[in-house]
């Protein structure tokens, strides 16, 4: 399988006064294609320093992030904005959408950086509310959605570039319960269905879960690794032996 982020002896030290604060500490770990996986923590464990860090937001003091082959920690800021929008597609906490363009149009935008006629932009845009099942939606605005809905054209925003790897911060933070267990479905679904890789940050172990890997990090550390898919193997291996 291919790895579409490696991360090797990664540090981001903040120097507070005469305190130096570890935000992150020797982090190590690869992700692969098609893998949905999940970053959990609680809060200043160091979640949003370490997505910071892979999406090229924020410079590590030591380490190395390569992502598709690229070593981004060695990217200019003209180079980084180059490879986000070439490679990064993002699903923000508060959705981030146009508030004066229509769901079709906010999810056909990132395209627009890339040349593409407006008709195959529009086109591409209109499979990807079909796959997120907000077809019937395309002409709302935002505020004629509910938050779930925004999320969801969110999700389908950030797939439209069909980008190497997908990062959500808190994807579900702004809504409730029950709205953010479909939302994350959804996420699941798209994530196989598209063959996508996509990494969430999440303080909420239970919609960590929905991952197919969760890496726990406490004190900028990762401390474990979960495989959901060796459990739900296992698992199935179980029913398997009780029907015999
Ligand atoms: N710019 C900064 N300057 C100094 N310290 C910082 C800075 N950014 C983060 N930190 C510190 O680094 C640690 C990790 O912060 P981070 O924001 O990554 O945590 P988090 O797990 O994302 O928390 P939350 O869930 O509350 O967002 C914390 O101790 C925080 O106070």
């Amino acid at each position: 399988m291919r790895k579409v982020i490696e991360v090797k002896h990664l540090y981001k030290l903040y120097r507070l006064g005469n305190e130096v604060v570890r935000a992150l500490d020797g982090v190590d770990f690869s992700i692969y294609e098609g893998e949905f996986c999940a970053i959990v923590g609680t809060s200043g464990s160091g979640k949003s320093t370490l997505l910071n860090m892979l999406a090229g937001l924020e410079r590590p003091t030591k380490g190395e992030v390569i992502i598709s082959g690229h070593h981004i920690e060695k990217l200019n800021e003209e180079q980084l904005v180059t490879f986000r929008r070439e490679h990064v597609g993002f699903i923000f906490q508060s959705f981030h959408l146009l508030g004066t363009m229509d769901a079709l149009e906010n999810v056909a935008l990132p395209l627009s950086f890339r040349g593409e006629s407006k008709e195959k932009r529009l086109k591409k845009a209109e499979k990807m509310l079909r796959l997120v099942g907000l077809e019937k939606h395309a002409k709302h605005l935002p505020k004629q959605m509910s938050g779930g809905q925004q999320q969801r054209v969110g999700v389908a925003r950030a797939l439209v570039v069909e980008p190497d790897i997908i990062f959500a911060d808190e994807p579900t933070g702004n809504l409730d319960s029950h709205t953010s267990e479909e939302v994350l479905q959804l996420m699941q679904k798209v994530v196989r269905e598209q063959h996508m890789t996509l990494v969430m940050v999440t303080h909420d172990n239970h919609l960590a879960s929905y991952a197919d890997r969760v890496f726990h990090i406490i004190d900028g550390k990762i401390v474990k690794v979960e495989d959901n898919r060796e459990l739900a193997e296992a698992g199935g291996e179980k029913e398997t032996e009780g029907k015999e």
